[in-house]
């Protein structure tokens, strides 16, 4: 159950503002409980060796007593050595099972704690594969990372050590007060006054520390946000000499965290002077009622020592409950995070009736599609494009107008808000997500590799191919040089996300991935920075064998592309304002002729930079016929 119903239409990071700033919800605790089941017996053996490590230490105030009532009291003038040897011996010993049963607790919940953090870390990593592109677009990359790792990692103290520690607490709290009774029913009652104090104080405590652990949570996520962002962005950072400014913003974010550390910590730190103040007012009052006793002659010595042991054993408890309920407030905030993530539901989804195309034409429909990132705000508006099979269909326009935008919706990485896409007649969303990601193959700006070989990536396209397969699909592309001339040819590491190799390798890579996958339908955006004469060259030769054949699509930033395209679709503010061959809209004279010029003076072979926004005029709503 979303155990933040009602709250879905805000985005991801207002969810977790608006949490942080509230108390938590019962139901994250009802959630985290299945989380242990898998793990039970595990506590069940903690549980059971934390009781029998209670045991050994109660026996200690009763050999204490022992001694001093009959060892030291009724051997005359010296002592009763025997008695004291025994005592000593039985002290030991509870010492001795201490140690060796700390040691067996620690080992069983550790293997409690690997399996249950590791099926949650799991279970975060499936749950992130399948949300939707949108999502990654709205959410920083750090954030989700902070869930996945930290957030995970803070709930081991609650779920693991905290159930047994709770009943040790719980167990130690009730046997001494029923050995407080059995030896004077009015050392209890002393002591009971501080009880109700402590609990309400308890009370007031869990309240406000949940709600500073979950401010130190979100503020921890803020700032690992901006670590993922400037890893990611470094070469970005370091071109605009921007180190300093991100430095001081990482600083800053910093700051906010130790300012809610601090808070929090401070606000935890009220709880422990004041149950310190309680125990030593309990340890007055036994004192003087104790005294009292052995006065009247109602309670001996030895029972008075043990009563002391039993006053500590009774608040100490009391004491450890500030640390179990930092610790809760500490990790149900982090798991009310998790949850927050783990229910998330992708937007793109296989509906369950969902087609699996074994084979298509490759026949593309943009049917009336309007689409926006934003409500209100429309990108693509009121779409119509028909492209036939076997068909190149170069898409161009300025900058920021939705070529882009229209890949993502044939993709279906975005779903259009209003009309449909079609393959082969069908619309997209009545197609799995697998067969359309089978048939439509795409190739973006920017190339990402996967760490590993050459050969590793390419073999991503076809995972059964052997390597002569895959070096002759690369032969066929024309990449064959180029890949074999690297340092160790098609076994070079390519580096994190392709990083050790140039853009057109990378983009070479990629085009031999794409012929490999064969897709009917190919969707290309070419790259807009520059590559040298002869892998330009390349790369041109391979996109013709890879379209060779099937549908493409390609937002088209080269002349070479462009001429060689059978339409080319002008798209200007979310509407096509041009459809035809390059003759036809060339001699037109309209939107395309003036973006052609521009690229014939500015680009030659290269490149061609990207083109000014252009003022609409009203005359241009008018889509002309292909
Ligand atoms: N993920 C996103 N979230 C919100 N707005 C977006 C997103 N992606 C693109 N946009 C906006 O949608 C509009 C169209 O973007 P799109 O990427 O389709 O343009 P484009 O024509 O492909 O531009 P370019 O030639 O620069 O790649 C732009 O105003 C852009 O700011």
């Amino acid at each position: 159950m979303n155990a933040f119903r009602g709250d879905s239409a805000l985005s991801d990071i207002e969810l977790e503002e608006k949490f942080s700033q509230r108390a938590l919800n019962q139901s994250v605790v009802g959630r985290l409980l299945p989380l242990i089941a898998p793990i039970w017996r595990q506590i069940a053996a903690v549980i059971g060796i934390e009781i029998v490590q209670v045991l050994a230490i109660f026996a200690r105030p009763l050999l204490i007593g022992f001694v001093i009532d009959r060892g030291l009291r009724q051997a005359g003038p010296g002592v009763d050595a025997p008695i004291i040897a025994w005592a000593c011996v039985g002290l030991a010993a509870t010492w001795g099972l201490r140690f060796a049963l700390g040691g067996l607790s620690q080992y069983y919940a550790g293997i409690a704690a690997i399996r249950v953090l590791n099926d949650l870390r799991t279970r975060v990593f499936a749950h992130v594969q399948t949300l939707s592109v949108g999502y990654f677009d709205r959410t920083k990359a750090g954030r989700i990372i902070a869930r996945a790792d930290r957030d995970v990692d803070t709930l081991e103290p609650l779920l693991i050590q905290g159930p047994p520690e709770f009943l040790s607490a719980i167990l130690r709290l009730c046997l001494s007060g029923f050995l407080l009774w059995l030896i004077a029913p009015s050392l209890l009652a002393g002591l009971a006054a501080v009880v109700p104090i402590l609990l309400i104080a308890t009370l007031l405590f869990k309240r406000v520390s949940q709600r500073s652990w979950a401010k130190v949570a979100e503020n921890r996520s803020r700032f690992t946000a901006h670590l993922v962002e400037t890893v990611a962005a470094v070469r970005l950072i370091k071109q605009s000499g921007r180190d300093q400014e991100n430095l001081a913003k990482y600083r800053g974010l910093l700051e906010d965290f130790n300012r809610s550390l601090i808070f929090g910590t401070v606000r935890s730190g009220w709880f422990a002077p004041f149950t310190g103040l309680l125990t030593t007012a309990g340890l007055a009052l036994t004192l003087v009622v104790g005294g009292r006793g052995i006065a009247l002659g109602t309670l001996t010595l030895g029972e008075l020592a043990q009563s002391l042991f039993y006053v500590f054993l009774f608040l100490a408890p009391l004491q450890e409950f500030s640390d179990l309920f930092e610790r809760f407030a500490n990790g149900t905030a982090c798991a009310q995070r998790i949850f927050l993530l783990l229910d998330t539901k992708p937007e793109i989804t296989d509906s369950p009736a969902a087609l699996s195309l074994p084979a298509v034409r490759g026949e593309i429909e943009f049917r009336n599609v309007s689409f926006g990132y934003r409500p209100g705000r429309p990108v693509i508006r009121a779409l119509d494009l028909q492209i036939g099979a076997g068909e190149l269909l170069a898409i161009v326009g300025p900058t920021g107008h939705g070529k882009s935008t229209l890949v993502q919706l044939l993709t279906r990485f975005y779903d259009a808000d209003e009309g449909a896409v079609l393959l082969d007649g069908q619309d997209i969303r009545t197609i799995s997500e697998r067969s359309l990601r089978n048939h439509v193959g795409v190739v973006l700006q920017d190339n990402v590799l996967f760490g590993g070989t050459v050969l590793d990536n390419l073999r991503l396209a076809k995972p059964e191919a052997g390597d002569d397969e895959l070096i002759a699909a690369s032969r066929r592309i024309g990449a064959h040089d180029v890949l074999q001339s690297l340092p160790h040819g098609y076994a070079t590491q390519v580096g994190a996300l392709g990083s050790q190799l140039s853009q057109g390798q990378r983009q070479l890579i990629c085009l031999v991935r794409a012929y490999l996958a064969d897709p009917s339908v190919l969707v290309l955006d070419e790259a807009t920075s520059a590559i040298d004469v002869s892998t330009e060259r390349r790369i041109q030769q391979a996109l013709r064998v890879l379209c060779e054949g099937r549908t493409a699509l390609v937002i088209a930033h080269r002349l070479e592309t462009i001429r060689s395209a059978h339409r080319i679709a002008v798209i200007e503010n979310g509407r096509i304002v041009e459809l035809g061959p390059h003759e036809t809209l060339a001699a037109a004279g309209g939107h395309y002729a003036a973006l052609y010029g521009a690229y014939e003076r500015s680009a030659g072979l290269g490149p061609v930079p990207q083109l000014a926004r252009r003022q609409r005029h009203p005359d241009e709503d008018h889509v002309p016929s292909a």
